[in-house]
Protein backbone atom coordinates (compact mmCIF):
# COMPACT_ATOMS: atom_id res chain seq x y z
CA UNK A 1 0.00 0.00 0.00
CA UNK A 2 1.15 3.70 -0.73
CA UNK A 3 1.39 6.05 2.30
CA UNK A 4 0.80 9.25 1.46
CA UNK A 5 4.05 10.10 2.63
CA UNK A 6 4.15 13.82 2.10
CA UNK A 7 1.64 14.20 4.92
CA UNK A 8 4.52 13.85 7.41
CA UNK A 9 7.10 17.05 7.26
CA UNK A 10 9.88 16.54 4.88
CA UNK A 11 13.51 17.37 7.30
CA UNK A 12 14.27 20.62 6.42
CA UNK A 13 16.45 21.34 2.76
CA UNK A 14 15.78 17.48 1.94
CA UNK A 15 13.86 16.64 -1.02
CA UNK A 16 9.98 14.44 -0.96
CA UNK A 17 10.05 11.53 -2.65
CA UNK A 18 8.46 11.54 -5.09
CA UNK A 19 5.62 8.74 -5.92
CA UNK A 20 6.19 7.12 -9.36
CA UNK A 21 3.03 5.98 -11.71
CA UNK A 22 4.00 4.00 -14.57
CA UNK A 23 1.17 3.69 -17.31
CA UNK A 24 3.10 1.85 -20.15
CA UNK A 25 0.06 -1.10 -19.64
CA UNK A 26 -2.21 1.61 -20.60
CA UNK A 27 -1.03 4.85 -22.16
CA UNK A 28 2.12 3.22 -23.10
CA UNK A 29 -0.63 0.62 -25.05
CA UNK A 30 -2.15 3.55 -26.82
CA UNK A 31 0.72 4.37 -28.89
CA UNK A 32 0.32 2.99 -32.78
CA UNK A 33 1.89 -0.53 -33.71
CA UNK A 34 2.03 -2.08 -29.85
CA UNK A 35 -0.34 -4.28 -28.95
CA UNK A 36 0.24 -6.50 -25.42
CA UNK A 37 -1.38 -10.11 -24.50
CA UNK A 38 -2.39 -10.71 -21.16
CA UNK A 39 0.73 -12.80 -20.92
CA UNK A 40 2.82 -9.53 -22.04
CA UNK A 41 0.59 -7.61 -19.31
CA UNK A 42 1.53 -9.46 -16.45
CA UNK A 43 5.43 -10.15 -17.22
CA UNK A 44 5.29 -6.41 -17.71
CA UNK A 45 3.73 -5.20 -14.54
CA UNK A 46 6.14 -7.79 -12.36
CA UNK A 47 8.90 -6.49 -13.98
CA UNK A 48 7.63 -2.98 -13.21
CA UNK A 49 7.11 -4.03 -9.25
CA UNK A 50 10.28 -5.80 -9.25
CA UNK A 51 12.03 -2.34 -10.55
CA UNK A 52 10.24 -0.62 -7.56
CA UNK A 53 7.34 1.52 -9.09
CA UNK A 54 4.63 2.54 -6.19
CA UNK A 55 2.06 2.33 -8.90
CA UNK A 56 1.30 0.66 -11.78
CA UNK A 57 -1.67 1.75 -13.99
CA UNK A 58 -3.36 -1.72 -15.47
CA UNK A 59 -5.52 -0.77 -18.00
CA UNK A 60 -9.34 0.24 -18.37
CA UNK A 61 -11.39 -3.05 -17.17
CA UNK A 62 -14.09 -2.80 -19.63
CA UNK A 63 -12.66 -1.39 -22.13
CA UNK A 64 -11.90 -4.51 -23.86
CA UNK A 65 -11.83 -8.47 -22.99
CA UNK A 66 -8.57 -8.47 -22.29
CA UNK A 67 -8.36 -5.81 -19.55
CA UNK A 68 -10.54 -7.46 -17.14
CA UNK A 69 -8.98 -11.00 -17.31
CA UNK A 70 -5.57 -9.35 -16.92
CA UNK A 71 -6.76 -7.94 -13.76
CA UNK A 72 -8.56 -10.83 -12.72
CA UNK A 73 -5.37 -12.88 -13.13
CA UNK A 74 -3.43 -10.85 -10.78
CA UNK A 75 -6.01 -11.19 -8.05
CA UNK A 76 -4.81 -14.64 -8.18
CA UNK A 77 -1.19 -13.94 -7.85
CA UNK A 78 -0.71 -10.65 -6.85
CA UNK A 79 2.12 -7.98 -7.25
CA UNK A 80 4.74 -8.02 -4.69
CA UNK A 81 4.91 -4.27 -3.51
CA UNK A 82 3.31 -1.98 -6.14
CA UNK A 83 -0.56 -0.93 -6.00
CA UNK A 84 -2.60 -1.97 -9.53
CA UNK A 85 -4.91 0.52 -10.30
CA UNK A 86 -8.13 0.55 -12.71
CA UNK A 87 -8.14 3.52 -15.10
CA UNK A 88 -11.78 4.12 -16.36
CA UNK A 89 -13.71 7.42 -17.00
CA UNK A 90 -16.38 9.33 -15.47
CA UNK A 91 -19.96 8.72 -15.72
CA UNK A 92 -21.67 9.66 -18.95
CA UNK A 93 -23.34 12.76 -18.77
CA UNK A 94 -27.39 12.47 -17.65
CA UNK A 95 -26.59 9.21 -15.73
CA UNK A 96 -26.45 8.06 -12.20
CA UNK A 97 -23.12 6.45 -11.40
CA UNK A 98 -24.42 3.81 -9.56
CA UNK A 99 -26.24 2.51 -12.46
CA UNK A 100 -23.87 3.36 -15.10
CA UNK A 101 -22.86 -0.26 -16.93
CA UNK A 102 -19.14 0.51 -17.46
CA UNK A 103 -18.55 1.57 -14.15
CA UNK A 104 -19.34 -2.29 -12.73
CA UNK A 105 -16.28 -3.95 -14.46
CA UNK A 106 -13.35 -1.04 -12.55
CA UNK A 107 -15.24 -2.49 -9.26
CA UNK A 108 -15.33 -5.76 -10.48
CA UNK A 109 -11.06 -5.52 -11.03
CA UNK A 110 -11.12 -5.43 -6.98
CA UNK A 111 -8.53 -2.44 -7.25
CA UNK A 112 -7.63 -0.48 -3.80
CA UNK A 113 -6.96 2.22 -6.35
CA UNK A 114 -9.07 3.27 -9.23
CA UNK A 115 -7.67 6.09 -11.75
CA UNK A 116 -10.28 8.32 -13.06
CA UNK A 117 -10.16 10.92 -15.43
CA UNK A 118 -12.77 13.89 -16.28
CA UNK A 119 -12.59 17.00 -18.35
CA UNK A 120 -10.54 19.97 -16.97
CA UNK A 121 -11.86 22.12 -20.51
CA UNK A 122 -14.49 23.99 -21.22
CA UNK A 123 -14.37 23.08 -24.57
CA UNK A 124 -14.21 19.05 -24.39
CA UNK A 125 -17.41 19.26 -21.92
CA UNK A 126 -19.32 21.50 -24.22
CA UNK A 127 -18.26 20.17 -27.92
CA UNK A 128 -16.65 16.69 -26.87
CA UNK A 129 -18.95 15.79 -24.21
CA UNK A 130 -21.65 17.55 -25.73
CA UNK A 131 -22.93 18.14 -22.23
CA UNK A 132 -23.13 21.08 -19.80
CA UNK A 133 -20.41 23.03 -17.96
CA UNK A 134 -22.60 22.35 -14.61
CA UNK A 135 -22.93 18.45 -15.51
CA UNK A 136 -19.60 18.04 -15.98
CA UNK A 137 -18.89 19.13 -12.54
CA UNK A 138 -21.78 16.49 -10.97
CA UNK A 139 -20.29 13.83 -13.40
CA UNK A 140 -16.63 14.32 -11.12
CA UNK A 141 -18.59 14.84 -8.21
CA UNK A 142 -20.64 11.66 -8.49
CA UNK A 143 -18.59 9.16 -10.27
CA UNK A 144 -15.94 9.82 -7.44
CA UNK A 145 -18.83 9.77 -4.35
CA UNK A 146 -19.40 6.33 -5.58
CA UNK A 147 -16.05 4.72 -6.00
CA UNK A 148 -15.46 5.83 -2.56
CA UNK A 149 -18.90 4.38 -1.15
CA UNK A 150 -16.91 1.36 -2.76
CA UNK A 151 -14.60 1.48 -0.34
CA UNK A 152 -11.81 2.48 -3.32
CA UNK A 153 -9.23 5.12 -3.02
CA UNK A 154 -9.38 7.50 -6.36
CA UNK A 155 -6.26 9.38 -8.61
CA UNK A 156 -8.13 11.63 -10.30
CA UNK A 157 -6.55 12.29 -14.03
CA UNK A 158 -8.06 15.72 -14.65
CA UNK A 159 -7.42 15.49 -18.58
CA UNK A 160 -6.16 18.50 -20.76
CA UNK A 161 -5.27 20.66 -17.58
CA UNK A 162 -3.31 23.19 -19.13
CA UNK A 163 -5.06 23.81 -21.91
CA UNK A 164 -8.31 24.07 -19.79
CA UNK A 165 -6.62 26.06 -17.21
CA UNK A 166 -4.84 28.28 -19.73
CA UNK A 167 -8.92 28.84 -21.92
CA UNK A 168 -10.99 29.31 -18.46
CA UNK A 169 -9.19 29.22 -15.21
CA UNK A 170 -12.17 29.46 -13.08
CA UNK A 171 -13.70 26.73 -14.49
CA UNK A 172 -10.78 24.28 -14.70
CA UNK A 173 -10.34 24.66 -11.00
CA UNK A 174 -13.70 24.27 -10.20
CA UNK A 175 -13.79 20.73 -11.94
CA UNK A 176 -10.06 20.12 -10.03
CA UNK A 177 -12.32 21.64 -6.55
CA UNK A 178 -15.24 18.91 -7.42
CA UNK A 179 -12.77 16.30 -7.29
CA UNK A 180 -10.90 17.50 -4.06
CA UNK A 181 -14.32 17.66 -2.43
CA UNK A 182 -16.06 14.44 -3.35
CA UNK A 183 -13.04 12.72 -1.88
CA UNK A 184 -9.54 12.15 -4.54
CA UNK A 185 -6.56 11.82 -2.69
CA UNK A 186 -4.47 12.40 -5.99
CA UNK A 187 -4.76 15.27 -8.49
CA UNK A 188 -2.83 14.67 -11.45
CA UNK A 189 -2.43 17.44 -13.93
CA UNK A 190 -2.06 16.30 -17.67
CA UNK A 191 -1.05 18.15 -20.44
CA UNK A 192 -3.03 15.63 -22.96
CA UNK A 193 -2.48 17.25 -25.99
CA UNK A 194 1.73 17.86 -25.10
CA UNK A 195 1.91 21.29 -26.33
CA UNK A 196 2.48 22.89 -23.00
CA UNK A 197 6.02 23.98 -22.47
CA UNK A 198 8.31 23.66 -19.31
CA UNK A 199 7.64 27.17 -18.15
CA UNK A 200 4.32 27.13 -18.73
CA UNK A 201 3.66 23.80 -16.40
CA UNK A 202 6.05 25.54 -13.61
CA UNK A 203 3.84 28.58 -13.87
CA UNK A 204 0.36 26.79 -13.88
CA UNK A 205 1.17 23.83 -11.09
CA UNK A 206 2.44 26.54 -8.71
CA UNK A 207 -0.52 28.66 -8.96
CA UNK A 208 -2.59 25.23 -8.09
CA UNK A 209 -0.31 24.73 -5.40
CA UNK A 210 -1.17 27.97 -3.68
CA UNK A 211 -4.61 27.48 -4.52
CA UNK A 212 -4.77 23.98 -3.10
CA UNK A 213 -3.44 25.65 0.09
CA UNK A 214 -7.58 26.80 0.93
CA UNK A 215 -8.28 22.93 1.67
CA UNK A 216 -7.90 21.63 5.18
CA UNK A 217 -5.51 18.60 5.27
CA UNK A 218 -5.32 16.13 4.67
CA UNK A 219 -5.35 17.64 0.89
CA UNK A 220 -4.85 15.85 -2.15
CA UNK A 221 -1.57 15.90 -3.26
CA UNK A 222 -0.38 17.21 -7.12
CA UNK A 223 0.50 14.68 -9.80
CA UNK A 224 2.15 15.03 -13.16
CA UNK A 225 1.10 13.22 -16.46
CA UNK A 226 2.84 14.57 -19.62
CA UNK A 227 3.06 13.77 -23.24
CA UNK A 228 5.65 14.22 -25.90
CA UNK A 229 4.14 16.22 -28.45
CA UNK A 230 6.81 19.25 -27.87
CA UNK A 231 9.44 16.98 -27.06
CA UNK A 232 9.26 17.84 -23.79
CA UNK A 233 7.36 15.88 -21.62
CA UNK A 234 10.16 15.09 -19.53
CA UNK A 235 10.88 18.60 -18.80
CA UNK A 236 7.46 19.50 -18.35
CA UNK A 237 7.47 16.91 -15.52
CA UNK A 238 10.43 17.85 -14.03
CA UNK A 239 9.29 21.40 -13.75
CA UNK A 240 6.28 20.55 -12.47
CA UNK A 241 7.53 18.42 -9.59
CA UNK A 242 9.95 21.80 -8.95
CA UNK A 243 6.62 23.36 -8.20
CA UNK A 244 5.15 20.69 -5.67
CA UNK A 245 4.04 18.20 -7.81
CA UNK A 246 4.33 14.77 -6.04
CA UNK A 247 3.21 12.18 -8.80
CA UNK A 248 4.98 11.42 -11.78
CA UNK A 249 3.25 9.56 -14.27
CA UNK A 250 5.12 8.38 -17.31
CA UNK A 251 5.58 4.90 -19.25
CA UNK A 252 9.00 2.97 -19.74
CA UNK A 253 10.73 4.38 -22.67
CA UNK A 254 8.33 6.90 -23.50
CA UNK A 255 5.69 4.49 -25.43
CA UNK A 256 2.49 6.00 -25.46
CA UNK A 257 -0.41 8.09 -27.72
CA UNK A 258 1.15 9.83 -30.89
CA UNK A 259 4.67 11.11 -29.41
CA UNK A 260 4.48 9.30 -26.57
CA UNK A 261 4.79 9.81 -22.32
CA UNK A 262 6.97 10.90 -20.63
CA UNK A 263 9.93 8.61 -20.54
CA UNK A 264 10.22 6.95 -16.67
CA UNK A 265 13.85 5.64 -18.16
CA UNK A 266 14.74 9.30 -18.33
CA UNK A 267 12.58 11.16 -15.73
CA UNK A 268 13.93 8.66 -12.60
CA UNK A 269 17.26 9.37 -13.12
CA UNK A 270 16.82 13.22 -13.59
CA UNK A 271 14.55 13.38 -10.18
CA UNK A 272 16.49 11.04 -8.44
CA UNK A 273 20.71 11.68 -9.36
CA UNK A 274 20.18 14.93 -10.66
CA UNK A 275 17.51 16.55 -8.19
CA UNK A 276 17.76 14.40 -5.34
CA UNK A 277 14.09 13.09 -5.06
CA UNK A 278 14.11 9.91 -4.18
CA UNK A 279 11.74 8.37 -5.76
CA UNK A 280 13.02 4.28 -5.75
CA UNK A 281 15.51 1.77 -4.41
CA UNK A 282 18.99 2.85 -5.15
CA UNK A 283 19.63 -1.16 -5.21
CA UNK A 284 16.43 -0.99 -7.74
CA UNK A 285 17.69 2.17 -10.08
CA UNK A 286 20.34 -0.06 -10.56
CA UNK A 287 18.21 -2.39 -12.64
CA UNK A 288 16.53 0.29 -15.02
CA UNK A 289 18.74 -0.55 -18.15
CA UNK A 290 17.74 -3.87 -17.84
CA UNK A 291 13.77 -3.28 -17.28
CA UNK A 292 14.01 -0.49 -20.09
CA UNK A 293 15.40 -3.49 -22.53
CA UNK A 294 12.97 -6.49 -21.07
CA UNK A 295 10.08 -4.30 -21.76
CA UNK A 296 11.08 -3.27 -25.15
CA UNK A 297 11.73 -6.99 -26.11
CA UNK A 298 8.18 -7.69 -24.56
CA UNK A 299 6.50 -5.32 -26.25
CA UNK A 300 8.57 -6.21 -29.83
CA UNK A 301 10.04 -2.96 -30.47
CA UNK A 302 13.49 -2.80 -31.14
CA UNK A 303 15.09 -0.62 -27.86
CA UNK A 304 16.34 3.18 -28.69
CA UNK A 305 20.23 2.65 -28.77
CA UNK A 306 20.52 6.35 -27.96
CA UNK A 307 18.12 6.77 -25.28
CA UNK A 308 19.21 8.71 -22.13
CA UNK A 309 20.91 6.54 -19.42
CA UNK A 310 19.62 3.01 -20.54
CA UNK A 311 20.80 3.38 -24.09
CA UNK A 312 23.63 0.56 -25.55
CA UNK A 313 24.95 3.80 -26.68
CA UNK A 314 24.12 6.16 -23.64
CA UNK A 315 27.74 5.60 -22.31
CA UNK A 316 29.26 4.33 -25.54
CA UNK A 317 32.64 6.43 -26.67
CA UNK A 318 33.56 6.69 -30.05
CA UNK A 319 36.33 9.48 -30.54
CA UNK A 320 39.71 8.63 -29.48
CA UNK A 321 40.24 11.72 -27.91
CA UNK A 322 37.28 10.65 -25.52
CA UNK A 323 38.42 7.17 -24.87
CA UNK A 324 41.69 8.18 -23.94
CA UNK A 325 40.70 10.80 -21.42
CA UNK A 326 37.90 8.57 -19.99
CA UNK A 327 39.88 5.69 -19.28
CA UNK A 328 41.98 8.16 -17.12
CA UNK A 329 38.89 9.96 -15.48
CA UNK A 330 35.56 8.35 -16.79
CA UNK A 331 33.89 11.78 -15.70
CA UNK A 332 35.80 13.43 -18.71
CA UNK A 333 33.01 12.18 -21.15
CA UNK A 334 30.41 10.75 -18.57
CA UNK A 335 27.87 12.49 -16.58
CA UNK A 336 26.90 10.06 -14.14
CA UNK A 337 28.72 6.48 -13.10
CA UNK A 338 26.70 4.29 -15.97
CA UNK A 339 26.33 1.51 -13.31
CA UNK A 340 24.21 3.58 -11.24
CA UNK A 341 21.45 2.57 -13.70
CA UNK A 342 22.61 -0.49 -14.62
CA UNK A 343 24.36 0.43 -17.94
CA UNK A 344 28.19 0.09 -18.95
CA UNK A 345 30.99 1.96 -20.67
CA UNK A 346 31.21 0.45 -24.21
CA UNK A 347 34.39 1.94 -26.59
CA UNK A 348 33.31 2.16 -30.14
CA UNK A 349 35.61 1.22 -32.87
CA UNK A 350 35.50 3.34 -36.18
CA UNK A 351 37.75 6.22 -38.16
CA UNK A 352 37.65 8.14 -35.48
CA UNK A 353 39.37 5.98 -33.31
CA UNK A 354 42.80 6.63 -31.57
CA UNK A 355 45.20 3.70 -30.14
CA UNK A 356 43.29 4.44 -27.05
CA UNK A 357 39.85 2.97 -28.96
CA UNK A 358 42.33 0.03 -29.88
CA UNK A 359 43.32 -1.05 -26.50
CA UNK A 360 40.67 -0.82 -24.53
CA UNK A 361 39.04 -3.07 -27.27
CA UNK A 362 42.42 -5.71 -27.25
CA UNK A 363 41.38 -5.95 -23.53
CA UNK A 364 37.79 -6.64 -23.61
CA UNK A 365 39.05 -9.06 -26.48
CA UNK A 366 41.29 -10.73 -23.40
CA UNK A 367 44.27 -9.88 -25.74
CA UNK A 368 47.65 -8.55 -24.17
CA UNK A 369 48.49 -4.97 -26.40
CA UNK A 370 49.73 -2.22 -25.38
CA UNK A 371 50.61 1.24 -26.36
CA UNK A 372 54.39 0.90 -27.42
CA UNK A 373 53.88 -2.81 -29.44
CA UNK A 374 54.47 -1.72 -33.00
CA UNK A 375 51.13 -3.78 -33.60
CA UNK A 376 49.08 -1.38 -31.65
CA UNK A 377 49.72 1.01 -34.20
CA UNK A 378 49.56 -0.81 -37.28
CA UNK A 379 46.14 -2.01 -36.07
CA UNK A 380 44.84 1.34 -35.96
CA UNK A 381 46.33 2.48 -39.12
CA UNK A 382 44.30 -1.17 -41.04
CA UNK A 383 41.34 0.06 -39.45
CA UNK A 384 41.40 3.43 -40.56
CA UNK A 385 42.79 2.44 -44.12
CA UNK A 386 39.12 -0.61 -43.83
CA UNK A 387 37.28 2.19 -43.14
CA UNK A 388 37.89 4.40 -45.59
CA UNK A 389 37.48 1.42 -47.99
CA UNK A 390 34.03 1.41 -46.35
CA UNK A 391 34.20 -1.51 -43.94
CA UNK A 392 32.37 -0.15 -40.34
CA UNK A 393 33.42 -2.12 -37.60
CA UNK A 394 31.03 -0.27 -34.99
CA UNK A 395 28.63 -2.38 -36.24
CA UNK A 396 29.98 -5.25 -36.75
CA UNK A 397 32.49 -6.55 -33.46
CA UNK A 398 33.14 -9.67 -33.73
CA UNK A 399 34.61 -8.98 -37.34
CA UNK A 400 37.03 -6.88 -35.12
CA UNK A 401 37.96 -9.20 -33.06
CA UNK A 402 39.00 -11.35 -36.20
CA UNK A 403 40.91 -8.53 -37.33
CA UNK A 404 42.61 -8.21 -34.37
CA UNK A 405 43.81 -11.49 -33.53
CA UNK A 406 44.92 -12.09 -37.50
CA UNK A 407 47.50 -8.81 -36.81
CA UNK A 408 48.49 -10.46 -33.80
CA UNK A 409 48.66 -14.03 -35.16
CA UNK A 410 46.61 -15.57 -33.31
CA UNK A 411 43.13 -16.06 -35.57
CA UNK A 412 42.37 -19.59 -35.57
CA UNK A 413 41.80 -21.24 -39.15
CA UNK A 414 38.62 -23.94 -39.15
CA UNK A 415 38.78 -23.85 -42.51
CA UNK A 416 39.64 -22.36 -46.18
CA UNK A 417 37.09 -21.87 -48.58
CA UNK A 418 38.64 -22.28 -51.73
CA UNK A 419 35.81 -21.03 -54.45
CA UNK A 420 32.33 -20.81 -55.16
CA UNK A 421 30.20 -21.24 -57.94
CA UNK A 422 26.66 -19.99 -57.58
CA UNK A 423 23.91 -19.98 -60.22
CA UNK A 424 20.21 -18.41 -60.05
CA UNK A 425 17.26 -18.79 -61.82
CA UNK A 426 14.14 -16.75 -62.52
CA UNK A 427 11.34 -17.84 -64.17
CA UNK A 428 7.69 -16.26 -65.26
CA UNK A 429 7.01 -12.43 -64.66
CA UNK A 430 4.82 -10.66 -61.95
CA UNK A 431 3.13 -12.77 -59.13
CA UNK A 432 3.77 -15.85 -60.80
CA UNK A 433 7.21 -16.00 -60.83
CA UNK A 434 9.65 -18.43 -59.37
CA UNK A 435 13.53 -17.96 -57.82
CA UNK A 436 15.89 -20.10 -57.22
CA UNK A 437 19.96 -20.24 -56.64
CA UNK A 438 22.36 -23.32 -56.60
CA UNK A 439 25.73 -23.06 -54.65
CA UNK A 440 28.35 -25.54 -54.99
CA UNK A 441 31.28 -24.53 -52.80
CA UNK A 442 34.67 -26.11 -52.20
CA UNK A 443 36.68 -25.90 -48.99
CA UNK A 444 39.79 -27.54 -47.12
CA UNK A 445 39.42 -28.32 -43.62
CA UNK A 446 42.91 -29.27 -42.84
CA UNK A 447 44.13 -31.80 -45.72
CA UNK A 448 40.77 -32.57 -46.10
CA UNK A 449 38.77 -31.26 -49.33
CA UNK A 450 35.12 -30.97 -49.62
CA UNK A 451 32.96 -30.07 -51.99
CA UNK A 452 29.56 -29.62 -51.08
CA UNK A 453 26.16 -28.21 -52.82
CA UNK A 454 22.89 -26.72 -51.41
CA UNK A 455 19.49 -24.70 -52.97
CA UNK A 456 18.34 -21.98 -51.47
CA UNK A 457 15.68 -19.36 -52.02
CA UNK A 458 18.10 -16.24 -52.93
CA UNK A 459 21.99 -16.81 -53.86
CA UNK A 460 23.35 -15.74 -49.60
CA UNK A 461 20.79 -18.74 -48.38
CA UNK A 462 22.46 -21.15 -50.93
CA UNK A 463 25.86 -20.42 -50.34
CA UNK A 464 25.15 -19.98 -46.51
CA UNK A 465 23.63 -23.92 -46.74
CA UNK A 466 26.67 -25.49 -48.73
CA UNK A 467 29.01 -23.85 -46.61
CA UNK A 468 26.97 -25.27 -43.27
CA UNK A 469 26.52 -28.30 -45.49
CA UNK A 470 30.49 -29.01 -46.16
CA UNK A 471 31.58 -27.89 -42.21
CA UNK A 472 28.96 -29.92 -39.94
CA UNK A 473 30.53 -33.09 -39.67
CA UNK A 474 33.83 -31.58 -38.79
CA UNK A 475 31.86 -28.63 -36.51
CA UNK A 476 28.52 -29.77 -35.29
CA UNK A 477 28.05 -26.81 -32.75
CA UNK A 478 26.94 -25.38 -36.92
CA UNK A 479 23.72 -26.92 -36.48
CA UNK A 480 22.81 -24.56 -33.67
CA UNK A 481 24.04 -21.59 -35.60
CA UNK A 482 21.50 -19.23 -37.70
CA UNK A 483 21.92 -16.39 -38.82
CA UNK A 484 19.57 -14.10 -37.20
CA UNK A 485 20.07 -10.74 -39.26
CA UNK A 486 20.83 -9.78 -42.99
CA UNK A 487 21.68 -5.90 -43.77
CA UNK A 488 22.90 -5.16 -46.93
CA UNK A 489 24.11 -0.99 -47.69
CA UNK A 490 24.97 0.49 -50.79
CA UNK A 491 27.94 2.53 -49.92
CA UNK A 492 28.89 4.77 -52.47
CA UNK A 493 25.33 4.74 -54.72
CA UNK A 494 26.74 7.24 -56.68
CA UNK A 495 28.58 4.56 -59.00
CA UNK A 496 25.63 3.03 -59.61
CA UNK A 497 25.39 -1.27 -60.50
CA UNK A 498 29.58 -0.36 -59.70
CA UNK A 499 28.75 0.22 -56.14
CA UNK A 500 30.55 -0.91 -53.63
CA UNK A 501 28.00 -3.38 -50.78
CA UNK A 502 28.70 -3.38 -46.93
CA UNK A 503 27.06 -6.38 -45.47
CA UNK A 504 26.65 -6.96 -42.05
CA UNK A 505 25.57 -10.86 -40.77
CA UNK A 506 23.87 -11.25 -37.51
CA UNK A 507 24.82 -14.40 -36.26
CA UNK A 508 23.47 -16.58 -33.23
CA UNK A 509 24.00 -19.94 -31.56
CA UNK A 510 20.90 -19.31 -29.21
CA UNK A 511 22.23 -17.98 -26.74
CA UNK A 512 24.80 -15.29 -27.58
CA UNK A 513 25.11 -13.08 -30.80
CA UNK A 514 27.49 -11.70 -32.67
CA UNK A 515 27.89 -8.84 -36.21
CA UNK A 516 30.44 -9.73 -38.96
CA UNK A 517 30.80 -7.70 -42.08
CA UNK A 518 31.67 -7.64 -45.86
CA UNK A 519 32.29 -5.27 -48.44
CA UNK A 520 33.03 -5.47 -52.23
CA UNK A 521 31.40 -4.28 -55.33
CA UNK A 522 29.85 -7.58 -55.37
CA UNK A 523 27.32 -8.59 -52.98
CA UNK A 524 27.78 -12.05 -52.98
CA UNK A 525 31.39 -11.42 -52.27
CA UNK A 526 30.73 -8.97 -49.60
CA UNK A 527 27.80 -11.70 -48.19
CA UNK A 528 30.21 -14.40 -48.30
CA UNK A 529 32.99 -12.41 -46.67
CA UNK A 530 30.45 -11.95 -43.88
CA UNK A 531 28.85 -15.01 -43.47
CA UNK A 532 32.17 -17.09 -43.26
CA UNK A 533 33.35 -14.35 -40.76
CA UNK A 534 30.32 -15.27 -38.63
CA UNK A 535 30.47 -18.98 -38.71
CA UNK A 536 34.52 -18.61 -37.92
CA UNK A 537 33.75 -16.58 -35.29
CA UNK A 538 30.63 -18.86 -33.67
CA UNK A 539 33.45 -21.73 -33.81
CA UNK A 540 36.12 -20.06 -32.27
CA UNK A 541 33.46 -19.18 -29.06
CA UNK A 542 32.59 -23.12 -29.56
CA UNK A 543 35.94 -24.58 -29.47
CA UNK A 544 38.12 -22.77 -27.19
CA UNK A 545 39.67 -19.53 -27.63
CA UNK A 546 41.33 -18.54 -24.64
CA UNK A 547 40.02 -15.82 -24.15
CA UNK A 548 36.73 -15.06 -26.50
CA UNK A 549 35.32 -11.70 -26.05
CA UNK A 550 31.71 -12.99 -26.06
CA UNK A 551 32.05 -16.83 -25.75
CA UNK A 552 33.81 -17.23 -22.22
CA UNK A 553 36.65 -19.64 -21.32
CA UNK A 554 37.39 -23.09 -21.73
CA UNK A 555 40.22 -24.84 -21.23
CA UNK A 556 42.15 -24.56 -24.65
CA UNK A 557 43.80 -28.06 -24.76
CA UNK A 558 40.61 -29.63 -23.71
CA UNK A 559 39.03 -28.68 -26.15
CA UNK A 560 41.90 -28.64 -28.76
CA UNK A 561 41.60 -32.43 -28.35
CA UNK A 562 37.69 -32.30 -28.51
CA UNK A 563 38.27 -31.00 -31.65
CA UNK A 564 40.17 -33.65 -33.07
CA UNK A 565 38.38 -36.24 -32.13
CA UNK A 566 35.17 -34.50 -33.38
CA UNK A 567 37.13 -33.91 -36.60
CA UNK A 568 38.00 -37.49 -36.45
CA UNK A 569 35.05 -39.18 -36.21
CA UNK A 570 33.55 -37.05 -38.88
CA UNK A 571 35.78 -38.00 -41.32
CA UNK A 572 35.99 -41.72 -40.86
CA UNK A 573 32.23 -41.62 -40.95
CA UNK A 574 32.25 -39.56 -44.15
CA UNK A 575 34.75 -41.94 -45.73
CA UNK A 576 33.00 -44.86 -44.52
CA UNK A 577 29.48 -43.02 -46.39
CA UNK A 578 31.21 -42.54 -49.35
CA UNK A 579 32.56 -45.78 -49.52
CA UNK A 580 35.96 -45.54 -48.90
CA UNK A 581 36.61 -48.25 -45.93
C1 LIG B 1 -6.61 11.04 -22.64
C2 LIG B 1 -6.77 9.59 -22.70
O1 LIG B 1 -5.89 8.94 -23.12
S1 LIG B 1 -8.23 8.95 -22.15
C3 LIG B 1 -8.13 7.26 -22.51
C4 LIG B 1 -8.35 6.98 -23.93
N1 LIG B 1 -8.28 5.56 -24.12
C5 LIG B 1 -9.13 4.91 -24.86
O2 LIG B 1 -10.05 5.49 -25.44
C6 LIG B 1 -8.92 3.43 -25.00
C7 LIG B 1 -10.10 2.62 -24.51
N2 LIG B 1 -11.35 3.07 -25.08
C8 LIG B 1 -12.32 2.22 -25.52
O3 LIG B 1 -12.17 1.01 -25.53
C9 LIG B 1 -13.62 2.83 -25.97
O4 LIG B 1 -13.41 4.14 -26.47
C10 LIG B 1 -14.64 2.86 -24.79
C11 LIG B 1 -15.01 1.43 -24.41
C12 LIG B 1 -14.08 3.59 -23.58
C13 LIG B 1 -15.89 3.63 -25.20
O5 LIG B 1 -16.34 3.10 -26.41
P1 LIG B 1 -17.73 3.62 -27.07
O6 LIG B 1 -18.80 3.51 -26.05
O7 LIG B 1 -17.88 2.85 -28.31
O8 LIG B 1 -17.52 5.18 -27.33
P2 LIG B 1 -16.50 5.94 -28.28
O9 LIG B 1 -15.14 5.39 -28.10
O10 LIG B 1 -17.01 6.00 -29.68
O11 LIG B 1 -16.58 7.42 -27.71
C14 LIG B 1 -16.15 7.75 -26.41
C15 LIG B 1 -17.33 8.14 -25.54
O12 LIG B 1 -16.83 8.47 -24.25
C16 LIG B 1 -17.29 9.79 -23.89
N3 LIG B 1 -16.30 10.39 -23.00
C17 LIG B 1 -15.10 10.86 -23.30
N4 LIG B 1 -14.52 11.36 -22.20
C18 LIG B 1 -15.39 11.16 -21.18
C19 LIG B 1 -15.38 11.47 -19.81
N5 LIG B 1 -14.33 12.06 -19.22
N6 LIG B 1 -16.45 11.12 -19.06
C20 LIG B 1 -17.51 10.50 -19.63
N7 LIG B 1 -17.56 10.18 -20.91
C21 LIG B 1 -16.54 10.52 -21.69
C22 LIG B 1 -17.40 10.49 -25.24
O13 LIG B 1 -18.24 11.64 -25.17
C23 LIG B 1 -18.06 9.39 -26.07
O14 LIG B 1 -19.41 9.29 -25.69
P3 LIG B 1 -20.62 8.97 -26.76
O15 LIG B 1 -20.34 7.58 -27.26
O16 LIG B 1 -21.84 9.07 -25.93
O17 LIG B 1 -20.47 10.01 -27.81
C1 LIG C 1 -5.43 10.76 -18.81
C2 LIG C 1 -4.52 10.82 -19.93
O1 LIG C 1 -3.98 9.83 -20.36
C3 LIG C 1 -4.23 12.11 -20.52
O2 LIG C 1 -4.91 13.08 -20.22
O3 LIG C 1 -3.30 12.20 -21.33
Amino acid sequence: MVEQRDRHPTPEGQRPPIHIYDTTLRDGAQREGLALSIEDKLRIARRLDALGVPFIEGGWPGANPKDVQFFWQLKETPLTQASITAFCSTRRPGKVAAEEPMLQPVLAAGTEWITLFGKSWDLHVTTGLQTTLAENLAMIDDTIRYFRSQGRRIIYDAEHWFDGYKANPDYALETLEAAVNAGAEWLALCDTNGGTLPHEVGAIVTAVHTWLQQFPEPRPQLGIHTHNDSGTAVANAMAAVEAGATMVQGTINGYGERCGNANLCTLIPNLQIKLGYPCIAPARLETLAETSRFISEVVNLAPDDHAPYVGRSAFAHKGGIHVSAVEREPKTYEHIDPATVGNSRRIVVSDQAGLSNVLVKARSFGLELDRHNPASRQLLTRLKALEHEGYQFEAAEASFELLMREALGDRPRFFDLKGFYINCQHQGNGDDHSSQSLATIKVMVGEEEILAAAEGNGPVAALDTALRKALLTFYPAIANFHLSDYKVRIIDSGAGTAAKTRVLVESSNGAQRWTTLGVSTNIIEASYQAVTEGLEYGLMMETARPHCAIGGEIDRFDADMALQKTRETALAKLKQELGFE
